[in-house]
C-alpha cells in the first residue's frame, strides 16, 4: 500500500500557502488552501501534515558533492549512513565523489555505489566518476564506460587531487563533450600547498601553521576556465573559496565560457579566525578564508556568479580529527545542516528568497549533474506532475547542533554548539517519506512498505 500525503497550508519556495496532494509518486494537486480533497477521515491510505501557513516546501536538495566513504573507508560513513544524513537534511540526490578505494574509476565501482544507493533508499545516489585512473592524475580513465554504465556517469572528478597536468585537463574536458558530461575541478594547484596547513595571512603567521595561498586555487580557475573556453566543454568548480575566485568566474561567464561554480555552508560561514582554536574540525580543503573572502562568496551567490551550493560532506572518524591540528584529516560534515547555514547566512539577512534556495540548492545542482530530466528527474520544481520529490522546512524553528546527535556516522562538524535556524520536517523521494516529524522513517526500498506504524509520528507534526 502506498500513502498519499496531504500537505495543507504550506508555502511553496516560500510564497502563498497552499494544499499540495503527492500521490503515486508525483505532485498530483497544488491549489489554494481546503482545496485538496482526500482526507484521512474516511481514507486510511491518507496522511494529513498540516503547515500552519508556515512550512516551506521547496524541491528535494540536491547535492553536487558528497564524500559517503564507500568502499573503503566505512568507519567514516557507508552509503546508507550517508544518504540517510542527506534525507535528514533534505535532500534527495547526492553526488558521491570519486576518492573511494578503490576510487571510482572504472564502470564496475560506479555501478556497485550506485547500488548501494538504490538498495539504501533514503536519496538517489549518482556516483561520480575519476577523472584519472586511482586519481593518480597521469592516465585518464575510462569516462565513456562510466558514462554508459547504470550509473549513467555524467559529473567526473578527482576530487581531493587537483588534475593539475594541463594536458590531462584539456583531454578530460574534450572528452566528456561526447556524453554532455562535466568536469568537476579541486582547485589547488599542488607545488603552492605543499604541507599546507591552513590559509595563508594574517593568521596562519600568527598561530605558526603553514599557510596556503588564496592563488594556489585562483591561478587553477583561471587556467581551467581558458582551457573550457578553448574546447567548448563544460567545467565546474568545486568548493570556490577565495574573492578573486569569484572576480575569475564572473570574468569567464560574461565571455560565455561554460563554467559553473560551487561554494560550501562553511565557506559562506566560517572564516581562517577560527584556526587560532588549534580545533581540527576547522580543518578543511580548501582552507576557511579572511572576513573579505566570506563577503565575497556571498555576494557572487546572491548574484548568480556562484551557481550552487553543495555540501563537500567529508566525514572522518574522530581518531583523525581529535588530534594535533597537523596530524588531522581535511573536511567536515554538512549534509545534516547546509540548509540551515544558507537560510542563516542568506534568507534571513535577506540576501536571497526561498526560490533562491530552491535554486542553489536543487535546481542548479540537479542541472548541473544532468538529473533535471527522465523519469527519475530531480530538481524540476513543485508544480502539478512533477515527481515527488520535496522537503518541508520550519523557517521559524531553530536547533543547536550536536555532532554526536547527528544521523551521520562521524561528528565532526565545525558547528558544534551553534544554534542555527530552520528544521526539515519532512522528505520525501518520489512520495515516499524518507523523514517524518524531522526524524528518519526506516522504510527500506522503494516501495515503503517501513512506512506501517509510523503514522502516528506524522501526527505529531500535524498537531
Ligand atoms: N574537503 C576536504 O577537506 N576533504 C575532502 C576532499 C576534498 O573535498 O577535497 C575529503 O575527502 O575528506
Ligand atoms: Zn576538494
Ligand atoms: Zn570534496
Amino acid at each position: 500500500m502506498t500513502t498519499t500525503y496531504v500537505l495543507r497550508g504550506v508555502r511553496p519556495l516560500g510564497g502563498e500557502p497552499a494544499d499540495v496532494v503527492l500521490d503515486g509518486g508525483r505532485i498530483t494537486h497544488l491549489g489554494a488552501p481546503g482545496s485538496a480533497t482526500p482526507s484521512s477521515d474516511t481514507d486510511p491510505g491518507v496522511v494529513e501534515i498540516d503547515g500552519e501557513n508556515r512550512l516551506i516546501l521547496l524541491p528535494g536538495l540536491v547535492d553536487l558533492h558528497t564524500h559517503l566513504r564507500e568502499p573503503g573507508r566505512e568507519d567514516a560513513e557507508t552509503v546508507c549512513s550517508g544518504t540517510r544524513a542527506a534525507a535528514a537534511g533534505g535532500f534527495t540526490a547526492v553526488h558521491a565523489m570519486a576518492n573511494t578505494t578503490p576510487t571510482q574509476d572504472t564502470a564496475g565501482v560506479v555501478e556497485q555505489v550506485w547500488r548501494l544507493g538504490r538498495d539504501a533508499g533514503w536519496v538517489d545516489v549518482r556516483p561520480v566518476g575519476a577523472v584519472t585512473v586511482g586519481l593518480g592524475g597521469e592516465r585518464l580513465a575510462e569516462l565513456g564506460a562510466m558514462a554508459d554504465s547504470a550509473a549513467g556517469v555524467r559529473v567526473f572528478s578527482d576530487d581531493g587531487k587537483c588534475v593539475h597536468d594541463p594536458v590531462l585537463m584539456r583531454r578530460a574536458l574534450e572528452y566528456v563533450k561526447a556524453f554532455d558530461g562535466v568536469v568537476a575541478q579541486h582547485a589547488q594547484e599542488p607545488r603552492l600547498t605543499e604541507g599546507a596547513q591552513m590559509n595563508e595571512g594574517v593568521v596562519s603567521s600568527e598561530v605558526g601553521l603553514a599557510g596556503w595561498p588564496a592563488v594556489a586555487e585562483e591561478s587553477i580557475i583561471a587556467r581551467d576556465v581558458l582551457l573550457a573556453e578553448h574546447v567548448g566543454s563544460r567545467l565546474h568548480v568545486c568548493h570556490l573559496s577565495t574573492a578573486r575566485s569569484v572576480e575569475i568566474v564572473r570574468w569567464a561567464k560574461s565571455r560565455g565560457v561554460e563554467v559553473t561554480a560551487e561554494v560550501t555552508p562553511h565557506h559562506l560561514l566560517l572564516t581562517d579566525e577560527r584556526a587560532r582554536s588549534y580545533d581540527a574540525r576547522f580543518k578543511v580543503n580548501p582552507p576557511l578564508r579572511t572576513e573579505g573572502d566570506v563577503e565575497a562568496v556571498r555576494e557572487g551567490l546572491a548574484d548568480g556568479t556562484i551557481d550552487i551550493v553543495a555540501t563537500d560532506h567529508a566525514p572522518h572518524p574522530v581518531e583523525d580529527k581529535d588530534c594535533e591540528w597537523a596530524a588531522a584529516a581535511f573536511g567536515m560534515t554538512g549534509l545534516e545542516t547546509a540548509l540551515s547555514v544558507v537560510q542563516a547566512t542568506m534568507v534571513d539577512t535577506g540576501r536571497m528568497s526561498w526560490a533562491d534556495v530552491a535554486r542553489v540548492l536543487s535546481q542548479a545542482p540537479a542541472r548541473i549533474g544532468r538529473i533535471d530530466a527522465g523519469p527519475a528527474a530531480q530538481g524540476r520544481g513543485v508544480g502539478v506532475g512533477e515527481p515527488a520529490n520535496v522537503t518541508l522546512v520550519d523557517p521559524a524553528a531553530s536547533r543547536t547542533v550536536r555532532g554526536a546527535q547527528q544521523v551521520t556516522a562521524s561528528a565532526n562538524t565545525p558547528l558544534e554548539g551553534m544554534e542555527l535556524p530552520g528544521v526539515v520536517v519532512a522528505t520525501f523521494l518520489r512520495g515516499r517519506a524518507t523523514v517524518l516529524g524531522g526524524v528518519p522513517v526506516d522504510a527500506g526500498g522503494e516501495d515503503g512498505s517501513g512506512l506501517a506504524g509510523r503514522v502516528g509520528e506524522t501526527e505529531a507534526v500535524a498537531s
